[in-house]
């Protein structure tokens, strides 16, 4: 079998070392010669990089491994970018959540205002990786999950339509996971459909593969429940904000019971009572610094002393074997069934065909299908209509550099109640984001 040669760009991502542990356990399925760390912080990406150094030389000595800063190097000769930056790294996160949150709004990552000041950093640091790998590797697919996924995604298609860019989010996989579990089956043994934004979605059905229909039976759990399940196999979102999160898909159905719903809906949703069971001083980027962050960092420091990486704290993060479905699909024409964020074109009759929007998808060689998800009902496409409009504006507001439109952007936005707490947010926000985002004038 062939094997392929990998970038993974943001190689100082908490969620390096789980991916590439995951890859070496997927070895059989996906074979790999080379693998590339590239960053743009070379003393963050050192930490996991020696370390990873170690233990690729202990358990696949025979791939070549290295890491750099220099693009030249990292986006030579590969096959695939694993593509998971986040321009202004956790400390601009902790800004996202914290600013809006001090002016009584939601504050979260990829939601409502953070997300638009996350998708303002974001875009110039997709664009510059996604040229370098363009010109070092014209034929290299670049798989990206890189958030916030919507804006970025648009992002791409304005400014780089004919990019080898796929965009992704774990989010449908780790949710079709937990209902797996609730009606005792495997995700590989359902298949789903589902039509939406990235992390503004709704499953319209989960069959297995006779054709059983079992979105009754999950409705009936999730409105005692939500996505909250009994067997935790995901250990790293069982942090209590995260319990919260699956708790609270049962508010949503109960909104909305026809489908099931994606639970980052409860952002739009529900914006007060996040607001009233959120802190200003504690938010969930905290929460991560001082666990992920600090659980991924503190094991290959380890590595790094004792000079292995046997019982190390790395762990495998198997539920992003999804990657590796997808980097299979590309190289080896599998049409495997993804949720991928693509342009609409059709698949949503009734939605705008220029709109990026999530649907399952076939993918082969040529990259994914969109299945057609037929025609959706008045509330859930006057909600999509609402943010896909905001995630258009943010990439125009980029491109022009007008603060006018991105203010529009915050106001349209279902999270912000006024025009004027739009323009006090944003204002505390461009102050933040100096040196990250483009002058706006
Ligand atoms: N779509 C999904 O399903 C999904 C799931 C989990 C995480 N994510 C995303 O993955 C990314 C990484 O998350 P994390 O929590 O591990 O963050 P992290 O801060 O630990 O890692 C991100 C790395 O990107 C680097 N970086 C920033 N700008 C860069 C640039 N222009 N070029 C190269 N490297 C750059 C940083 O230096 C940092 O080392 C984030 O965007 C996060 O939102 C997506
Ligand atoms: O707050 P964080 O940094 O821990 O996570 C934010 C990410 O959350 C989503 O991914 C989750 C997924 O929903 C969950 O089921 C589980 O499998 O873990 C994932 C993160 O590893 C979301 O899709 C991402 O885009 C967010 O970055
Ligand atoms: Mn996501």
């Amino acid at each position: 079998m062939k094997k392929f040669s990998i970038v993974i760009a943001g190689g100082g991502s908490t969620f390096t070392p789980g991916i590439v542990m995951m890859m070496l356990d997927n070895i059989d399925r996906f074979p790999i010669r080379t693998l590339k760390l590239y960053d743009n912080d070379g003393e963050r990406q050192a930490i996991l990089g020696e370390a990873l150094e170690i233990l690729l030389k202990e358990q696949a000595p025979d791939i070549d491994f290295s890491y750099t800063t220099d693009p030249e190097t990292a986006f030579t000769d590969v096959d695939f970018c694993m593509a998971h930056i986040r321009v202004g790294k956790y400390a601009m996160r902790e800004q996202d959540e914290k600013i809006p949150l001090n002016h009584g709004v939601v504050g979260q990552e990829t939601c409502g205002p953070g997300g638009i000041a996350y998708g303002m950093r974001s875009i110039g640091g997709m664009m510059e990786i996604i040229d370098y790998m363009e010109k070092y590797s014209p034929d290299c697919w670049m798989l990206n999950y890189s958030n916030p996924a919507a804006i970025v995604a648009e992002a791409c298609r304005v400014m780089r339509p004919n990019a080898k860019v796929l965009n992704i989010c774990d989010m449908p996989v780790g949710t079709l996971r937990r209902m797996s579990q609730i009606i005792d089956k495997e995700p590989k043994d359902l298949e789903v459909r589902y039509f939406g934004l990235n992390h503004f979605g709704w499953w319209t059905s989960v069959k297995d593969k006779e054709g059983h229909e079992y979105l009754p039976q999950i409705r009936e759990y999730v409105a005692e429940n939500g996505y909250l399940t009994k067997v935790e196999v995901d250990t790293q979102h069982m942090d209590q904000s995260w319990q919260e999160t699956h708790k609270k898909a049962k508010d949503l159905l109960a909104v909305n019971p026809r489908y099931l719903p994606n639970t980052y809906l409860k952002y739009y949703l529900f914006p007060d009572y996040e607001v009233n069971h959120s802190s200003c001083t504690y938010s969930r980027a905290n929460e991560v610094m001082d666990g992920r962050e600090k659980t991924v960092f503190t094991a290959a420091k380890k590595i790094v002393e004792k000079g292995t990486a046997e019982n190390s704290g790395f762990t495998i993060d198997s539920h992003a074997s999804f990657i590796v479905d997808l980097a299979r699909a590309i190289a080896f024409n599998t049409h495997e069934r993804m949720l991928m964020i693509v342009e609409n074109n059709g698949a949503i009759a009734n939605f705008d065909d220029d709109a990026m929007v999530e649907v399952p998808c076939i993918v082969g060689s040529d990259g994914p299908e969109p299945l057609a998800q037929g025609k959706i009902p008045a509330f859930e496409k006057a909600l999509m209509h609402q943010q896909v409009t905001v995630e258009k504006l943010v990439v125009e507001a980029y491109i022009t550099g007008s603060y006018q439109t991105l203010w529009q952007a915050l106001t349209l936005s279902k999270i912000i109640p006024s025009a004027e707490v739009a323009k006090n947010v944003l204002d505390d926000l461009i102050v933040a984001n100096k040196g990250f985002w483009p002058e706006l004038s």
